[in-house]
């Protein structure tokens, strides 16, 4: 079995919604699929009014496939301390022609302002291992994991674009979707994330390759690129008008300085993914001004570095479960 859906930027390509359908008859919702994370979540009829604001809720009344798991709940909560609760029900769930039909879904009952203010966003289809699952008190597969089995291969690609629509295909790797070959590097599961270890990074074209190992998570629920300072400040050392703004938090430039390079990361097997000068100014500080927020922040934070969409949406990249390994290839 196959399935492939398309995937949709919100403004800024801030995150990427594709179509869900759950339930008989089918309810469908635009949810955020999240490498980063494990939970199946969405917004429902459970959820008190203050909570939802212009969201698709899921009513799983509405459903005669829906089975409540009585005595299970969940409870989420994500770095950016972002969080979600609720209740647990079985029911069938297709994305992309590909069905689940006992998919563990988990109902909101609860969800922090962040998703309340995301309007678009009726929930996430967390695709990192099933073991960092939050449901209580036995956790639960993600969708990927159920249908693995029945997949022609045990993988899942994402295809994500720079202010375009792009596709996640699942069961079976495209060869029109990337030029080149995929170069594949193992992944520790052990965290619950799609963690990998590149082996260095270029600061555009003239600069000469660092090696130096990072170690961090493919993660397409997280918006921007979160590297080691000494990266960062690699990078932002050849941009003549980049500076580190304490007061927002993070590196600033002129989102036109022509001296913007472009950033480079190794995938192994002397392999580089090209990440263009112009993903890295990502969004205007604020509308009357010049200059720009970068795409790429340190991850002093976070304790790793997490590959998030500025440096996925540079890729066609393929996340083997079966393997445990992830394919990157440049497109
Ligand atoms: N923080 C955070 C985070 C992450 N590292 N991956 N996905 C995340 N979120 C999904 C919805 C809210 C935050």
């Amino acid at each position: 079995d196959r399935g492939s859906v398309q995937n949709s930027p919100k403004s800024y390509d801030v995150e990427y919604l594709m179509p869900v359908s759950l339930g008989t008859p089918a309810q469908q919702l635009n949810l955020d699929l999240d490498t980063g994370s494990s939970d199946f979540w969405v917004f429902s009829t459970l959820l008190k009014e203050s909570m939802i604001n212009g969201q698709t809720l899921y009513d799983p009344n509405a459903s005669t496939t829906a089975d409540k798991m009585e005595g299970y709940s969940w409870k989420i909560t994500y770095g950016d301390q972002s969080y979600s609760s609720g209740d647990v029900y079985v029911d069938t769930v297709t994305i992309g022609d590909l069905t689940v039909s006992t998919q563990a879904v988990e109902a909101a009952r609860e969800v922090s302002e962040e998703f309340t203010a995301d309007s678009d966003n009726d929930g996430l289809v967390g695709l990192g291992f099933g073991i960092i699952n939050t449901v209580m008190p036995y956790k639960q597969k993600t969708f990927f994991e159920k249908a693995m089995p029945g997949l022609d291969s045990p993988v899942f690609t994402a295809d994500l674009k720079s202010g375009a629509p792009g596709r996640y295909n699942f069961g079976y790797i495209d060869d029109g979707a990337y030029t080149g070959n995929i170069t594949y590097v193992p992944v520790n599961s052990s965290d619950g994330f799609w963690s990998w270890v590149s082996p260095g990074f270029q600061v555009g074209t003239t600069g000469s390759f660092n090696n130096t190992r990072i170690h961090g998570i493919a993660d397409t629920g997280t918006t921007l690129l979160l590297l080691p300072e000494g990266v960062c400040e690699a990078f932002y050392g050849r941009i003549a008008s980049a500076k580190y703004d304490a007061s927002q938090g993070g590196y600033t430039f002129e989102c036109n300085d022509s001296t913007t390079p472009d950033f480079y990361f190794g995938t192994g097997n002397g392999q580089m993914i090209r990440i263009p000068g112009s993903y890295l100014a990502y969004s205007k500080i604020d509308t009357s001004s010049l200059r720009c927020f970068g795409g790429m922040q340190s991850d002093s934070g976070v304790g790793f570095t997490i590959w998030g969409d500025i440096a996925l949406k540079a890729a066609f990249i393929v996340f083997d479960q079966g393997s445990e390994r992830l394919g990157w290839a440049e497109k």
